[in-house]
């Protein structure tokens, strides 16, 4: 078998070898290196790329599917030449062995495990493993040239429904201007709402946000279903846009219509302190629900956490969370025109 045939289906390899894949390059149609950098990692790279790099990540939690079948089968047009690759593009399909248990996490979560937090502390999980391996690829990547626009769009799926089906989490920027062009990618691909981070975090996106200044985002596109139960036309408009970013240097995509957009801040962020933290709203609610000023959101033993704004909405509640994570976040509308942006 070629490299090049071995690479066809690029996920199925990885998943039987969710530790391990042994680097290979090849050649694709129009010249592009394809080269794989681990199980689940491949970088493209065309012989004369255009100024984004671009890294474009999913399944950092293993049974997040939508977003890995959407990959899956940007990649496999890649792969065969039916798409051209016209920018360097790092594919990333995060937790193989999660997905093969069809798990979130196996013994932890990834997504909690960046910016050097997979190294602190005793544990030595597969988790914190594979997160460390993924900040040396990101890095790689970005590394490679110094004046590129450099882009990571970590694809996810939510636990619950949401009254915003899609929606995209802001890394905490440390005060530097919000991108309009980037609030109008997000638009163009059909995210129409974006939560801003309060405080930095150890999630993917932060790290490429934080270390190589990229506009990063955690997108949230629907809900968690099992591989082969999601209707995937609910993603063509940003499966449309990452095939433009890739395979059109010149491509933008249409201006931002502020009016469309809803842009909210954080107004509480509820902590899991021990196995005694309940919930106090039923597990049917869906994100971006709406609680008035004084509701009971949560408790703790003797620590109770109440709605403190005039209307607050939840998005991530999640009582199953370890002791010391972040077990729902309170969120508030923000005018687009308080932020600053660039
Ligand atoms: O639905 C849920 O409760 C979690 C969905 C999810 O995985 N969300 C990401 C958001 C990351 C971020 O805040 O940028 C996560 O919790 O890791
Ligand atoms: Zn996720």
């Amino acid at each position: 078998m070629t490299q090049t045939h071995k690479l066809a289906d690029f996920l199925a390899l990885s998943r039987e070898h969710p530790r391990y894949l042994a680097p290979l390059e090849c050649e694709l149609p129009h010249g592009t290196r394809a080269e794989v950098w681990d199980t689940g990692v491949l970088c493209l790279e065309p012989a004369s790329p255009g100024e984004r790099d671009l890294v474009i990540s999913c399944g950092i939690h293993g049974n997040e599917t939508a977003p890995i079948e959407l990959c899956e089968a940007l990649l496999k047009r890649l792969i065969a030449g039916s798409l051209l690759c016209r920018q360097r593009v790092l594919f990333i399909f995060g937790n193989l062995a999660g997905m093969n248990a069809g798990r979130r996490e196996l013994d932890e979560n990834m997504n909690r495990l960046f910016s050097g937090a997979h190294a602190q502390g005793e544990r030595i999980t597969q988790e914190r493993k594979r997160a460390a391996l993924l900040e040396s690829y990101v890095t790689r990547f970005f590394s490679a040239r110094g004046n590129s626009e450099r882009l990571h769009y970590d694809l996810h799926t939510a636990i619950r429904p949401s009254q915003r089906e899609k929606f995209a989490v802001y890394p905490f920027l440390h005060g530097a201007a919000y991108s309009a062009s980037q609030l109008a990618f997000l638009q163009a691909s059909g995210i129409n709402t974006v939560l801003l981070a309060h405080a930095p975090t150890s999630t993917f996106s932060y790290f490429s946000a934080r270390r190589f200044n990229a506009h990063a985002f955690t997108l949230e596109l629907g809900k968690v279903m099992p591989f082969g139960k999601n209707d995937l036309t609910r993603l063509t408009e940003l499966a449309g846009c990452l095939e433009a970013l890739i395979s059109d240097p010149a491509w933008q995509p249409p201006a931002l219509q502020p009016a469309q957009l809803e842009v909210f801040g954080i107004s509480q962020e509820i902590f899991k302190q021990s196995e005694h933290f309940r919930l106090a709203f039923a597990s049917n609610v869906s994100n971006f629900t709406s609680f008035t000023q004084g509701d009971l959101l949560a408790t703790d033993e003797q620590q109770h956490w109440h709605v403190k704004a005039s209307q607050e909405a939840v998005v991530f509640p999640n009582a199953d969370v370890a002791p010391g994570h972040r077990a729902a976040l309170m969120v508030v509308p923000l005018p687009l025109a308080d932020l600053p942006l660039g």
